[in-house]
C-alpha cells in the first residue's frame, strides 16, 4: 500500500501484532534476497540493532535461500564488545545467524581497539568484503528521530549525512547514545536496492509521521528517506500489550 506522508510517497505497510510484522518482513527481504542471489550469484544484507528486530531476526533466520551466498554487516554498532548485551554483533549472532541463515557470511563493526575512530579505521578495510551497493537496509529508528547512529546531538552529524561521503563507516560522539558508536554513512545506506525502516509503537510513528511531514527536513530519519535511491519501504505494527 503507498501511502503520502506530507509530499512523500512510500511503501508503507501496517500490521495487527509485531509477529505479523516479522513474518512478513522476513518473507520480504528473503525474496528480495534470493533476487539478488539469482542475478547475482550474491546478496547483501545490512540490518539495525536495538530491542525491535529480534522477533525478525529470528523468522528471518528460519527462511529457506542460499545463505552461503548472503553477506550480512551491520547498518551499525555500539562501541561496545561483543560479549556486551549492548552489542548489536551479539544480537546479530544470538538471532540472526542461527538455523538456515547460520551459513551466512557476517562482517561485524566492532574491533577491540582503543578508540572508535580506530574501530572505524579498520572496519573500513574490512567492509571490502561486504558486496555494496547493499541489496537490502533494514533500518530502525529511535523517537529521537534518529536512525543508524546519525543522532540529532551527534558531532559529526553533517559528515554522517554528507551524500558524498568517501568513507563506508564513521565513528560517532553523540551526548543521547549512550556510548560511542560506529556507523554506515549515509550514502552507503540510501544506495541499497531496497530500503526498509521496520518502527513499532505509536509514539514511533507520530515521530516518523511529523519528520516526513514537515516543511523543512530536520530529522535524520527524515534526511535518509529523502535520499534513498529505491522508494523505501516501511513496516510498522503497534507496541505489543
Ligand atoms: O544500535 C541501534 O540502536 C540501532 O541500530 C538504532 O538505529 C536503532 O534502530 C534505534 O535506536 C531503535 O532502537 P530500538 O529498536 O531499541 O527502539
Amino acid at each position: 500500500m503507498r501511502n503520502r506522508i506530507g509530499a512523500f510517497l512510500l511503501n508503507w505497510k501496517e500490521f495487527d501484532s509485531p509477529e505479523a510484522l516479522a513474518q512478513a518482513q522476513a518473507d520480504q527481504v528473503a525474496e528480495w534476497l534470493a533476487g539478488a542471489i539469482a542475478e547475482k550469484d550474491v546478496a547483501s544484507l545490512a540490518v539495525s540493532g536495538g530491542k525491535t528486530p529480534a522477533r525478525f531476526f529470528e523468522v528471518l533466520s528460519t527462511r529457506l535461500l542460499d545463505w552461503s551466498k548472503v553477506t550480512v554487516t551491520l547498518v551499525d554498532e555500539r562501541f561496545v564488545p561483543p560479549s556486551s548485551d549492548r552489542s548489536n554483533e551479539k544480537l546479530t549472532r544470538e538471532h540472526l545467524l542461527r538455523n538456515e541463515a547460520a551459513n551466512a557470511h557476517f562482517v561485524p563493526l566492532y574491533s577491540e581497539v582503543d578508540t572508535p575512530e580506530a574501530a572505524a579505521e579498520k572496519a573500513e578495510y574490512r567492509l571490502v568484503e561486504v558486496p555494496f551497493p547493499l541489496d537490502v537496509a533494514i533500518l530502525g529508528m529511535g523517537t529521537n528521530g534518529h536512525t543508524a547512529s546519525f543522532f540529532p546531538d551527534a558531532e559529526s552529524l553533517s559528515g554522517l549525512l554528507d551524500p558524498k561521503s568517501p568513507q563506508t563507516i564513521m565513528a560517532v560522539h553523540a551526548a543521547s547514545a549512550e556510548e560511542p558508536r560506529l556507523t554506515l554513512t549515509l550514502p552507503r545506506i540510501v544506495e541499497a536496492r531496497h530500503l526498509l525502516l521496520h518502527i513499532e509503537g505509536d509514539g514511533k510513528r507520530d515521530v516518523f509521521e511529523q519528520a516526513m511531514a514537515a516543511g523543512t527536513p530536520e530529522l535524520p530519519i527524515r534526511f535518509v528517506m529523502d535520499a534513498a535511491n529505491s522508494e523505501p519501504f516501511v513496516y510498522w505494527a503497534p507496541n505489543k500489550g
